[in-house]
């Protein structure tokens, strides 16, 4: 009994100054800090969600959004936002961004508009209770390994959007990277945009390699640039102009997310844990 209850003793004394110690430490630790504080996020939320909606409803992305706020200060990360005013459009649109890791959740919440929701990959909905919360928050599941009916989902998706006012954020590189570059774009997003013909909000993530470098497992404290760039309108294209508006819009972000990236290393130097 006495010695059981020396273990978490001895894990508060060890912890941090494995903190203090080695960085690959700090590095498992806060991503499994992270998965494991969202867990228990979605847990609390999952009822507050069903007790204000009932199920699944867009609206129930107020909650997610207002319970994730906080998360950036406890992972050591500050965001530093350009460009609100385009975001200040009426109506349905699709906003579009790179996609490095799965801490692009932050950012997204950090600007979500009301009623927007996202279009992720299936397998999330099986991720314990973030996949429920996700269900319960309204977002679009695709299988990506099967692009017909991925289409036929965005297509109704298109419907939805304009039948319920709803916004949707997709990642069109369609799978997360950092390879300090964007990869190409994937089609369904402009598909999406044009369909309902509603304008493309982008939006560029600054790079994420000053703080977070998955080989050599380092996750320091960082600032994140998010740059809201100024929409793209669609109204009168048709699925002939979809290419062209994808590299529109890729060239457009691409340039943003080096501007931004770089002037991160610029302006900050190598960031100090
Ligand atoms: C309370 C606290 C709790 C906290 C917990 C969590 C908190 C919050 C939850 C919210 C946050 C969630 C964040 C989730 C992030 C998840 C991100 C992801 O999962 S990214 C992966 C999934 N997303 C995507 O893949 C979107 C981008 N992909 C596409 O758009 C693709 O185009 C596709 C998947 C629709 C199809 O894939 P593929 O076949 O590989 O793609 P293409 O080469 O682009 O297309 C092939 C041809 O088909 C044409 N096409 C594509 N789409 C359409 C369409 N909708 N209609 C008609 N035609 C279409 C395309 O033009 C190509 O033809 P071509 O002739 O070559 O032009
Ligand atoms: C009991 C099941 C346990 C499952 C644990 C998984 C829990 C994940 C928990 C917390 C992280 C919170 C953020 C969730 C949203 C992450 C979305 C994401 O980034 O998905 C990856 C997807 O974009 C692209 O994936 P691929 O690299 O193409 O494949």
């Amino acid at each position: 009994m006495d010695v059981l209850w020396m273990i978490p003793l001895l894990l508060l004394m060890i912890i941090p100054l494995l903190m203090c110690t080695s960085s690959t430490f700090v590095f498992y630790f806060k991503k499994f800090f992270y998965v494991a504080w969202m867990m228990v996020l979605a847990l609390i939320a999952i009822p507050l969600c069903i007790l204000k909606s009932g199920g699944r409803d867009i609206e129930n992305m107020r909650i997610i959004r207002f319970m994730v706020r906080h998360v950036k200060y406890l992972l050591g990360l500050r965001f530093e936002v350009s460009g609100w005013e385009h975001l200040q459009t009426e109506g349905p649109y699709v906003v579009i961004s790179n996609h490095q890791s799965s801490l692009d959740v932050l950012g997204l919440m950090e600007i979500l508009p009301d009623r927007c929701t996202t279009i992720a990959k299936k397998e999330l909905v099986y991720a314990g209770t973030v996949g429920l919360i996700c269900w319960l928050g309204g977002i679009v599941f695709i299988n990506r390994k099967k692009t017909s009916d991925a289409k036929s989902v965005m297509a109704d998706a298109a419907k939805t959007m304009l039948d319920d006012q709803i916004r949707l954020w997709v990642f069109p590189e369609g799978t997360r990277n950092q390879n300090g570059d964007l990869l190409p774009f994937k089609k369904g997003a402009f598909h999406l945009a044009v369909q309902a013909q509603v304008p493309i909000i982008p939006v560029v993530f600054s790079s994420y390699s000053n703080f977070y470098l998955r080989k050599e497992k380092q996750f320091k404290s960082g600032i994140i640039r998010l740059k809201i760039l100024p929409k793209i309108e669609t109204k009168g294209m048709t699925s002939d102009d979809v290419s062209s508006l994808s590299d529109k819009s890729f060239d457009l972000m691409r340039a943003a997310f080096l501007d931004i990236s770089d002037s991160i290393t610029r302006s900050n130097g190598p960031v100090r844990h």
